[in-house]
């Protein structure tokens, strides 16, 4: 069965067309990726399913049910998260604090102060960053800021992670050990739509790539498939290529 199905969906900023007419359908226990030259609406896209953006026209669905013009709020509590591709943890705060914040949403922690401290070990022990709990952000190098950004995310105890470009500024062996923790996610049950750059990374974790190209469908197939597919090299060659 589908867990998020993005029917037709289009934004406009103005007079421009960010995401034009786009469908999508990620089933439960997929790890899809979405692909796409700069600017080619994939943002967008997650920004819309958030409820970050009002939707132009289109409708999307989670779980069958209707989430189009929920509030991000309303959307998190239903099991939707996303990592996004700016860190922005809260320097004054340490890394257990910084992802107890995310766990103050759900209503009945929030009265006894979000989740106890043997539960914030578990979110960062999933990413495993446990060690860390007490460091301030501003300590971490790049790559433990990112995995706190993806805590957080788990403090929410999302069914579906979008992730917005996971491995930007990892090295070969960050993107390798991120790429088995996000595996690790799906053998616990989670859903996830990957956007990144870092095709090597991306091309060996997900199942099923979907291609946008001016906020267009493009193409979608196996990461095998997409690799050969002679439309996604030539709208790839127009920007940065695809590696
Ligand atoms: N808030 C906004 N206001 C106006 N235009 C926007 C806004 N957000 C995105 N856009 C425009 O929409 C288009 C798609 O942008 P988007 O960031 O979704 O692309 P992307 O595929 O995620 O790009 P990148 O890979 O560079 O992150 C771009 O032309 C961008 O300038």
């Amino acid at each position: 069965m589908s867990v998020l199905e993005v029917d037709n969906l289009t934004k406009t900023f103005g007079g421009l067309v960010a995401v034009d007419d786009f469908s999508l359908e990620v089933d439960e226990g997929e790890i899809v990726g979405l692909i796409g030259p700069n600017g080619s609406g994939k943002s967008t896209v997650f920004n819309c399913i958030m409820g970050l953006y009002d939707v132009t026209d289109g409708e999307i669905r989670f779980n069958g049910v209707d989430i189009t013009s929920d509030s991000t709020h309303q959307i998190v509590a239903k099991g939707l998260s996303r990592v996004s591709q700016e860190s922005n943890p809260i320097d004054l705060y340490s890394v257990s604090e910084n992802i107890r914040l995310f766990t103050l949403p759900n209503s009945i922690r929030s009265l006894h102060g979000g989740a106890s401290d043997e539960e914030i070990r578990e979110y960062a022990a999933r990413i495993d960053i446990e060690d860390k709990l007490h460091e301030m952000p501003s300590e971490l190098p790049h790559a433990d800021v990112r995995r706190l950004e993806i805590a957080k995310s788990l403090a929410t105890e999302p069914e579906l992670m979008l992730l917005d470009e996971p491995f930007a500024g990892m090295n070969q062996a960050e993107i390798g050990e991120l790429a088995a923790q996000i595996e690790r996610f799906r053998e616990d049950g989670m859903t996830m739509v990957v956007v990144d750059h870092n095709m090597g990374g991306l091309m060996e974790l997900v199942d099923r790539v979907v291609v946008l190209n001016n906020g267009d469908f493009l193409a979608a197939g196996t990461p095998a498939e997409i690799a050969a597919d002679d439309a996604v090299q030539e709208a790839y060659l127009a920007g940065e290529g695809l590696q």
